[in-house]
């Protein structure tokens, strides 16, 4: 089809300012060629350029100095170097596709001028080519329509009139599509890009950001952001974003090192890593409350994860649920305070030092150490000054530990090289003191030294990291007087707890008081750097552990992105807004509430919403898709010979089939009667990537993911009967994009009953 004059005049821009970027990139490639010459030239003489001389004090403090100067040089020329190949990507992702947008606007009384938007900016000499979607006036694109519009500047707000809103779809420097569009941001457009098929990363959303969305991205003024948003209306999307805005609006003070993710697993992690990236920024950091927790612990206790909890949970073991209720309660935190404050009198528990399988300091003497201090001195405090001490006495020790006959014995088993150096160290002290006769003491003592160094640098090691205190003996005395601080928790809370040490685990719902009773005994580890804190999926944790953030990052300020609806723990109890505000404060706190759902067609979203109690405020995007299918079958061969014509239907059809089963164990045993007829991977643990393809994977971990197909093991009353069950097949059916079958072997699941026939399919 021609194209009309219009698109002609845009290809012609898009033409001229892709070659005005393709020649600043040969121009870039040339300087990065000669930068490399330059860095790899300095490579190659490094040893040449620097003088070397180690004979005398004089000669090292010199010969260091040039070293260092040689290796700033290389480091300077390393660093322009990065620089500039970081805009050549840049460049390529512009030349690839220069921009998206294109929107006119003009102050009153000055002519309308046409604004191009696209990931970054782009200028030639004095004019922007193209703005960066961050900048203050691509705002007018996110929220207005033609008409009168206004933006935040730098200095105020600015009025004007938009008079054209457009949008483009570049592809290897050429337009696809152009919508001028006259609604917010084009149905279009976003029907385009949601029609897509899945991928095994998380997509940017830039060119297609809703205005809601768009508040909260560009939101600055918030210390605290909640964000309440319905499965697919784009929570993670936006956090990720919004990560990408601050990085810009802020670029002078602020790195991506000083902002963290959290976020359920690590697969999910790797779900979302390439979208801060293919923006042009780096990733922030990311982790797990695991993760966290489990370096904070140290290796000697595994930590149970949350998914292992869960799998015992949904498998049906559930008799210590009471006792992890009362630890996750905020009461709970309160009483590590209080018993932590305690011990300010006495009461800490500590470890003999020892050696050799012998006590070098007893506890005794450690307690008496720790409670001479003067009762004002914090713990944390008294612990640093204890550990110094413990060093000093045991540089003491480790003089007397030199003379005694194990250390002899062990030099004898000493390398050429410990002899040379001890030789050389004789030599230099025979000099120093001009003394021509102790040679052989000299050396000796030079051996002796480095042989009981060695053996105590562990036990060095041990003191410097608090290791004396024993935080686990110390952790059970809590909890045995627990029962004193907090109301309810008459029954013994350390049962569990005691047995899971002895096998060296840590249970979930112990970790966090644990954590907190270390940090507040000997200090707590995260850096303060942290700016920002992202917690994703924030529906899933538990009062304690939003205490023990709080406590984490107290000047950070927080976004927080959930969805009550797909709670692993129900949705009973105090809302988790109220909860937030306790532990955080009124102040500043901002909650936004995201109701469209765009991942799913319309026909999924409305069967889905129709799985939960309250889904009334659920809306759907208007994207076509075939109805939810329910398969009924009376046996579980008949069940998994429909799961896979399913799937051979589907992939047909689809880059990515997910066969979502409650828990591992339901998913394990399918596995063995399904990998006879399918090629499928099953995704048992969060460590493993997501492949493309059909894969098989319990409800937990698909939390966040999102797939074209997804066909659900099995819906049946037998496997979904308990009503705390409804958010997580809510969980599990909306992970679907364009296809969704629901299978069971035998009659349906009840938490089905209240789904109108006409929303799906039955088979
Ligand atoms: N403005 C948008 N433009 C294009 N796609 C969007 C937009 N908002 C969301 N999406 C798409 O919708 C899907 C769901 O987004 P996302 O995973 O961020 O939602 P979520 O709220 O975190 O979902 P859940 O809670 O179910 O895990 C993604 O494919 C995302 O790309």
């Amino acid at each position: 089809m021609p194209h009309d004059e219009e698109w002609i005049q845009e290809q012609k821009r898009v033409d001229y300012t892709v070659g005005k970027m393709k020649k600043e990139k040969e121009e870039l490639l040339s300087k990065v060629r000669a930068v490399r010459g330059e860095a790899q030239e300095i490579r190659n003489t490094f040893w040449e350029d620097v003088t070397v001389n180690l004979d005398e004090p004089d000669d090292v403090v010199e010969t260091s100095a040039s070293v260092r100067q040689q290796a700033e040089l290389l480091a300077e020329r390393e660093r322009s170097y990065g620089h500039m190949e970081k805009n050549v990507k840049q460049l390529d992702r512009l030349i690839y596709s220069p921009y998206f947008a294109r929107v006119d606007f003009h102050e009153e009384g000055e002519t309308s001028e046409p604004i191009y938007i696209g990931t970054a900016s782009y200028r030639d000499e004095d004019e922007y080519l193209v703005y960066d979607w961050r900048a203050p006036i691509s705002s007018i694109y996110y929220d207005g329509v033609p008409g009168p519009v206004s933006y935040q500047a730098p200095d105020g707000r600015r009025e004007g009139v938009m008079d054209l809103k457009r949008q483009f779809l570049i592809r290897r420097g050429k337009i696809e599509a152009m919508f001028d569009t006259g609604l917010s941001i084009g149905d279009e457009m976003l029907q385009e890009i949601l029609g897509h098929h899945a991928s095994t990363h998380m997509k940017s959303i830039v060119a297609t950001i809703q205005k809601e969305q768009n508040r909260i991205i560009r939101d600055v003024s918030s210390n605290l952001l909640f964000v309440q948003g319905a499965a697919g209306s784009g929570k993670t999307s936006v956090a990720l974003q919004r990560i990408a805005y601050l990085l810009y609006r802020y670029r002078d003070s602020l790195h991506s090192e000083q902002i963290v993710l959290f976020s359920p697993n690590q697969l999910f992690n790797h779900y979302v890593s390439k979208v801060l990236p293919e923006l042009g920024e780096n990733n922030m950091q990311q982790t797990t409350f695991l993760e966290y927790a489990q370096a904070r612990v140290g290796k000697a206790l595994k930590v149970e994860s949350l998914l292992d909890q869960m799998e015992e949970s949904l498998e049906g073991k559930t008799e210590h649920k009471e006792t992890a209720q009362i630890k996750g309660s905020l009461e709970f935190f309160r009483a590590v305070e209080d018993y932590a404050k305690k011990l300010l009198e006495g009461g800490i528990i500590f470890r003999d030092i020892r050696f050799k399988g012998e006590t070098i300091i007893s506890k005794e003497d450690i307690a008496a150490m720790f409670y001479a201090y003067d009762e004002s001195y914090s713990l944390p405090n008294r612990f640093q000054l204890v550990s110094k001490q413990l060093l000093k006495e045991l540089e003491r020790i480790s003089k007397e530990e030199r003379k005694k006959p194990w250390v002899e014995e062990e030099i004898e088993l000493l390398g050429q090289e410990a002899f040379l150096a001890a030789h050389k160290y004789a030599e230099r002290k025979m000099r120093q003191n001009r003394d021509d006769f102790s040679g052989t003491a000299y050396e000796k003592e030079f051996l002796a030294r480095k042989i009981v160094n060695r053996r105590f640098s562990s036990i060095r090691k041990h003191i410097k990291q608090f290791r004396y205190f024993h935080i686990r003996a110390q952790y059970l005395d809590f909890l045995k007087k627990a029962p004193e601080f907090v109301r309810g928790a008459e029954g013994p809370l350390d049962a569990k707890t005691r047995a899971a040490f002895q096998e060296g685990w840590l249970p979930f719902e112990d970790t966090v008081p644990y954590m907190y009773l270390l940090d507040l005994a000997t200090g707590k580890m995260m850096s303060s750097s942290i700016k920002y804190v992202f917690i994703d999926e924030i529906q899933d944790y538990s009062p304690v552990q939003l205490a023990y953030l709080r406590y984490l990052f107290p000047y950070s300020k927080f976004t927080m992105l959930g969805d009550l609806n797909q709670s692993i723990f129900g949705t009973s109890g105090r809302p988790q807004m109220e909860l937030i505000k306790d532990i955080f404060g009124e102040e500043k706190a901002q909650v936004v509430y995201l109701t469209k759902s765009y991942r799913s067609t319309a026909a999924i979203t409305r069967f889905t919403k129709e799985i939960l109690q309250d889904g009334e405020k659920i809306e759907w995007f208007d994207r076509e898709g075939a109805l939810p299918v329910v398969a009924v079958a009376g046996s579980q061969e008949e069940a998994i010979a429909k799961i896979t014509a399913y799937v051979k239907k589907l992939s047909a059809e689809s880059n990515t089939v997910a066969i979502i089963g409650k828990s591992r164990k339901q998913c394990e045993e399918a596995y063995e009667k399904l990998r006879e007829e399918l090629d499928l991977t099953f995704i048992e643990k969060e460590y493993s990537g997501l492949p493309e393809g059909t894969i098989l994977i319990p409800s937990y971990l698909a939390k966040g993911l999102e797939f074209d197909s997804v066909i659900v093991l099995d819906v049946s009353a037998a496997t979904y009967h308990d009503e705390a069950e409804r958010n997580l097949l809510y969980t599990v059916g909306t992970r679907a994009m364009h296809n969704l079958v629901l299978v069971s072997n035998g009659p349906v699941t009840p938490l089905l009953d209240k789904v109108p026939e006409d929303l799906y399919v039955e088979e």
